[in-house]
């Protein structure tokens, strides 16, 4: 009779350092075969009708008829029965502590979301017929327990236990309810089911369980159904499932075999036979479905609130893992239920954010190989890099390299999964035609956070404030198909993977047993030093090194063991019984020795340490952060780049509008020094004339004085005096002939000009100053005609270089009054002063004309005088007296043949160059009136 003494919770990471234990000799949890009967529970224990919370709860938790007080089965068969008959020990001190899988916490209550949330993305993943997987799952009717596999009449074991009723014994699920609303909102675990941490916080020693209270538990199992786990304490989920045999008819099982779903019992009557019940006994009609909702649905929402969790498939080769892990596209197993429930949650909560990232590894022939690396490049020696098993505080055990995929819907999780498993390693054996050669672990990080109110844009710039308000919960759920324990096979390869899987499957059967040996060895016993002492082979394969975390107690554990148990008789049951209850002790062990002392992942704050190094989501927040502020930055570098570059664009239209201003200006400057100088020609020209015109005045005078002489002979000769005006006895051009003084022509001490002498001409009668003035004239004629041309030439410049400008601008600046409608101003004042010029041009055309007119009169009449003369001269010499006196009284006698004409001639060219002069001096004061001053 042995006693189990309480334990102490065992580190995660404490690699046992002592001596190696003996294998362990479960004593105290053999049964004894020859008294089932003990062990059957009893009417009493049937779930009482009353208790309809049962039937509804989705975590029920299949009946675990606890029945560790029944006698216990021969040392070579273990069962379930892990306590000492004698129940407690006295005082009911506290043996050991276990946690419940039943008193994990519940999932929330969703009562609405079937109704209320949108479709599954999962949808997507739908089945060749067009199924989505939900569908399917709604679609798969849940056999009823009362399917079970009995094989006989009522045992006396069994007595008068009723079965369930099949709507209490259905287990519902939100996932494969039966598509009603509103019997999925009634489906929701029973509050008695989650006792020991209501709220999903970790699980405590509050949970402790005894022999005492196991009895108790059995007693309570016994009147109230699943509700035994209210109190029932189990440290490990284990679950058993039968495979159906090949061919074997409903019913016709093995007659040595009782398999009791709904008391999650399975009998053999056979030789080392004995009752086992588990957590969970699913018959050959259980779907993959109900597999996963009472076996890993409940565990996979833990994971989704923050602690880690691990399930995994155990059993012989042939007998269903794979099935059950994977399942089929129309019968999906527990990795794709799973993923299917790890984003309903994640729709089903909205107030934290995920980030979920996978990885797939093998471990074959005792090497670890990455199923997601991919086909492996050429030139790496055909050989993915070594993967080995690490160890630190915070994540446990890990393998690395490991290629982790970030996923972010159900799709692409199931095709990376997919991905993986199409790498792992299968191979026929003698039992399966695709048998497992590898142990797979598809790892599941899960990283969460509270979202941040108000979202991204209340995040402050600094890292810390990026995590705020909580820290990242880091959990993992790994899922884990492992190879099969086989007999050794013909095949020489087959028998060397055959080696590592039994090797490493031994290990993790000794290192579960061995759990069991030491938390039964009281302190003392084992030194006093309590755990540290303990050596548990975790190192002695990379399985168990792996699994070492799950195993050691930091992680939820679900075990599914299966099974096939063949017909009577048959060859399959000769082989399988052996095996079949080799898994049996397996699953009895695990379920008795695996203390799981899971916590809920603390909340990781900041970036900083191993956990913080390990939380993607706080590296991506902090990454988005500091990338979100590069952008900020690059904008901010880009607007103000832009900005000087607008501005340098200004500046260089600036630039070229002050050119081109400048260039104006230079042109107009031009123009206004060729307008400028044009007009100092032009005064300077005029000047002259005006000037000419008043020493024509004093001329005039003097001219009037010589010519008084002439009128003073005609006056006297004929007493007709007509005064002649000096203006009009001269022209301006008269200045410009160079003088000839004929002193003959004055009276002696007359001072007498130049320009007098050019007047009177080198005869002194006027012939040759009407030459020269026609002369002078014609030369003035030619300058002026020259200044017109230079000046046409020049405005012509002028405007040809201004032309595009002006005309752009010109009514512009001739509506806005611009200063450069003093250009215009200057153009219609170059205009009049070339229309002047050509009026000048007519005069002094007109005025040669004339002058012309005028010579070639006078000369007629000088001719005509010299012949009259001849005859004078002969009369004179006639009367020489009389012509003498005359002279002498120096008063010319004017013939009258000759004065006349002469003096009618002078007249009109007096006149005429009087008329034009006036012209011109009007002219050329209106044109120095309207120029500007400074022109000087
Ligand atoms: N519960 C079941 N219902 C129907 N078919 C099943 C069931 N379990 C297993 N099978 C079938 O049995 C065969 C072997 O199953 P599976 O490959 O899952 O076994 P295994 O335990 O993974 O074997 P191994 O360890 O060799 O990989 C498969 O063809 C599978 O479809």
């Amino acid at each position: 009779m042995a006693t189990i003494l309480p334990r102490p919770s065992r580190p995660a990471a404490n690699p046992p350092t002592g001596p190696l234990p003996s294998l362990p000799v479960p004593k105290s949890r053999t049964s004894t075969p020859s008294s089932p009967v003990n062990r059957i529970p009893t009417a009493s224990a049937l779930p009482s009708p009353t208790k309809p919370n049962r039937a509804v709860s989705s975590s029920a938790l299949p009946t675990r008829p606890h029945t560790r007080d029944s006698p216990s089965s021969t040392s070579n068969v273990p069962t379930f029965t892990a306590t000492d008959p004698a129940g407690a020990l006295p005082g009911g001190k506290t043996l050991r502590k276990t946690i419940s899988i039943g008193a994990f916490p519940q999932p929330p209550k969703y009562a609405n979301r079937i109704t209320s949330h949108p479709p599954s993305p999962l949808s997507a993943s739908s089945t060749p017929n067009g199924e989505t997987l939900d569908q399917r799952l709604h679609a798969k009717t849940i056999p009823s327990r009362e399917s079970s596999l009995r094989r006989t009449g009522p045992r006396p074991s069994m007595g008068g236990r009723s079965l369930l009723q099949k709507s209490q014994l259905t287990t519902p699920s939100l996932l494969n309810g039966n598509g009603d609303p509103a019997s999925v909102v009634n489906h929701v675990s029973p509050p008695q089911s989650r006792t020991s941490s209501p709220h999903g916080s970790a699980t405590t020693f509050e949970d402790i369980d005894t022999d005492e209270s196991r009895g108790r538990s059995e007693n309570k199992n016994n009147t109230d159904g699943p509700s035994i786990h209210k109190d029932g304490k189990g440290n490990v989920l284990v679950s058993v499932r039968v495979r159906p045999e090949p061919g074997a008819r409903d019913g016709k099982q093995e007659m040595d075999w009782e398999v009791n779903g709904k008391r999650s019992l399975i009998s053999y009557r056979g030789r080392e036979g004995g009752d086992y019940i588990y957590d969970n006994v699913f018959d050959t009609q259980d779907n993959n479905a109900r597999v996963y909702d009472a076996a890993a649905k409940r565990l996979v929402r833990r994971v989704m609130e923050g602690y880690h969790g691990t399930v995994f498939a155990y059993g012989m080769t042939g007998t269903g893992k794979t099935f059950s892990m994977q399942g089929t596209a129309t019968n999906p197993g527990v990795i794709p239920l799973a993923i299917t429930d790890i984003f309903s949650y994640i729709r089903e909560t909205p107030h934290r954010e995920f980030l979920l990232r996978v990885s797939y590894l093998e471990i074959y022939n005792e090497k670890i190989h990455d199923l997601l690396a991919g086909p492996v490049a050429p030139g790496a020696n055909g050989q993915q890099d070594e993967i080995k098993l690490r160890e630190d505080s915070k994540r446990g055990v890990y393998a690395t390299p490991l290629k982790e995929e970030i996923v972010q819907s159900p799709t692409q999780l199931l095709r990376v999964i997919a991905r993986g498993d199409n790498a792992r390693r299968v191979a026929g054996t003698q039992f399966n035609a695709r048998s497992s050669r590898s142990h797979a672990v598809v790892q599941i990080v899960v990283e969460s956070r509270e979202r941040v109110p108000g979202g991204m844009a209340s995040l402050k710039e600094t890292k810390r404030s990026a995590m705020a308000p909580g820290g990242v919960r880091v959990s993992t759920l790994s899922l884990i198909d492992l190879a099969g324990s086989e007999k050794a096979a013909d095949n020489k390869e087959r028998r060397t993977e055959g080696s590592h899987i039994n090797k490493s499957l031994l290990t993790l059967g000794t290192v579960i047993a061995r759990l069991s040996t030491e938390k039964e060895k009281p302190d003392k016993e084992k030194g006093g030093t309590g755990p540290k002492d303990k050596h548990l082979p975790y190192r002695d394969s990379k399985l168990t090194r792996l699994l070492q975390p799950a195993l050691s107690g930091n992680s939820l554990v679900s075990i599914l063991c299966t099974i096939q148990i063949g017909a009577s008789g048959s060859a399959a049951s000769q082989s399988h019984t052996g095996e079949t209850l080799n898994t049996l002790k397996f699953a009895s062990r695990a379920k008795n020795n695996i203390v799981s002392h899971a916590k809920k992942a603390d909340e990781s704050l900041g970036a900083g340490g191993d956990a913080g190094s390990r939380a993607l989501l706080d590296r991506y927040r902090v990454e988005i952060q500091e990338l979100r502020k590069q952008l900020e930055e690059q904008n901010r570098a880009k607007e103000a780049k832009e900005e000087e570059k607008e501005k340098e664009k200004d500046e260089e239209e600036e630039r070229a509008r002050e050119l081109e201003a400048e260039q104006r200006h230079e042109e107009q400057m031009l123009e206004m020094q060729l307008a400028r100088t044009a007009l100092k020609e032009r005064i300077e020209h005029l000047n002259r004339l005006i000037l000419s015109s008043k020493s024509l005045g004093v001329n005039a005078q003097r001219s009037f004085s010589s010519m008084s002489m002439q009128n003073r002979v005609s006056m006297v000769s004929n007493g007709d005096f007509r005064p002649i005006s000096a203006r009009s006895s001269a022209s301006h051009a008269t200045l410009e002939v160079p003088g000839r003084n004929s002193p003959a022509a004055f009276p002696p001490g007359t001072d007498m000009g130049s320009e007098e002498d050019d007047s009177l001409g080198e005869n002194g009668d006027g012939t040759a100053s009407q030459a020269a003035q026609i002369q002078a004239l014609q030369a003035d004629l030619a300058d002026k005609n020259r200044y017109i041309g230079t000046l046409e030439k020049r405005l012509l410049q002028a405007r040809r270089s201004s032309h595009s400008r002006v005309s752009m601008n010109l009514a512009q600046k001739i509506a806005g009054g611009s200063e450069d409608g003093g250009l215009v101003a200057v153009i219609a004042e170059k205009d009049a002063e070339i229309s002047n010029l050509r009026a000048q041009l007519e005069d002094k055309e007109k005025m040669i004309a004339a002058l012309t007119t005028a010579r070639t009169k006078r000369e007629t009449a000088i001719e005509v005088g010299s012949d009259s003369s001849q005859s004078r001269r002969a009369s004179h010499q006639r009367s020489e007296g009389s012509s003498v006196s005359l002279r002498n009284k120096g008063s010319p006698i004017s013939p009258s043949g000759f004065q006349s004409p002469q003096k009618s001639d002078m007249g009109d060219v007096t006149r005429m160059l009087d008329e034009m002069l006036s012209a011109r001096r009007n002219s050329v004061r209106v044109v120095s009136e309207s120029r500007p001053r400074n022109t000087e």
